[in-house]
């Protein structure tokens, strides 16, 4: 077996207890990854899905090391990066990106959109000044289906759909290996929803990327997703091919969750109607 982009072993994260605050001695913290074991394959999309508060943003956020785990390894690409600091993180940082749920807040209002997307390039060098960082996020928007006009615009001129393209560009810009898509299109319309969906399977194809995309919608993971991790509580349930886990849940609570959400029954070639 090739070696996985990801490789996750024995996971433990816990978060600062919201509701037991204390003044002085050690933040109280509440456990949220029990134990989570995953391997993710390079050019896979990986689904992660699983009832509110399971654990699917903290596990995301934990492998691009938004996070650092209290227990357990976290191997990218081969190397342990379960506790590397932020210092030595920074040049791994180009190849972990995110793409955030709610592009509005996620694009700072202040910068033009040239900014936004040409920034981590200068920042991790990948751009030789800024101007050739200003061509290289016009080459990005164009990648997303924007026009590059939109280089000199501020997100707040910007439709929903065409901010989340812009989370897209900037993700994409610095030509990562891993992409973490959290609940990406939760806020769109249904015909943008279709579109971000089919441009970010678009561009899986072209750049090969590794994606973890993390949904409340089971009726997208499963056309767009090669495998789904099921969470609950914590805790990995299942995780296999998308096609045997929906024709064949393992576990009840996957059957249940394949119940709470009915699937449309004809919408086959989805993707290719809305590209
Ligand atoms: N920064 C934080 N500090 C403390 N607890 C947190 C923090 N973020 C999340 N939690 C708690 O961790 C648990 C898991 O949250 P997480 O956001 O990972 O779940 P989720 O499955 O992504 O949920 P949702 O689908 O609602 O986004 C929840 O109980 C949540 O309240």
């Amino acid at each position: 077996m090739s070696e996985p982009l990801f490789e996750v072993e024995d996971l433990h994260v816990a978060l600062p207890d919201p509701n037991n605050t204390k003044l002085f001695g050690p933040t109280p913290m509440i456990g949220i990854l029990h134990g989570v074991n995953l391997r993710i394959e390079e050019g896979t999309v990986v689904g992660v899905v699983g009832e509110s508060g399971s654990g699917k943003s903290t596990l995301g956020r934990t492998l691009v090391r938004l996070i650092e785990p209290v227990r357990g390894t976290i191997r990218f690409s081969g190397n342990d990066i379960t506790h590397t600091d932020e210092r030595l993180l920074r040049p791994l940082r180009r190849d972990l990106q995110v793409i955030f749920q709610d592009p509005l807040s996620a694009l700072n209002p202040r910068l033009t959109i040239g900014t936004i997307i040409g920034r981590p390039l200068m920042l991790h060098r990948l751009a030789a000044g800024r101007k050739d960082a200003r061509r290289q996020a016009e080459a990005a928007l164009e990648m997303v289906g924007l026009p590059t006009a939109f280089a000199s615009r501020y997100p707040h001129e910007l439709s929903g759909g065409q901010r989340q393209r812009v989370g897209i560009a900037r993700a994409i810009a610095t030509r990562p290996r891993f992409v973490l898509a959290d609940e990406i299109v939760s806020g769109l319309d249904v015909s943008s929803q279709a579109q971000i969906l089919a441009l970010l399977d678009r561009l899986r194809n072209e750049l090969g990327l590794t994606i973890v995309f993390i949904s409340h919608d089971l009726s997208v993971v499963r056309r767009l997703c090669d495998r789904v991790v099921v969470l609950r509580r914590g805790e990995v349930l299942e995780n296999r091919p998308t096609g045997p886990l929906f024709d064949h849940p393992e576990h009840p609570y996957t059957a249940e969750l394949k119940a709470a959400i009915p699937l449309p029954e004809v919408d086959e070639g989805w993707l290719d109607a809305a590209r």
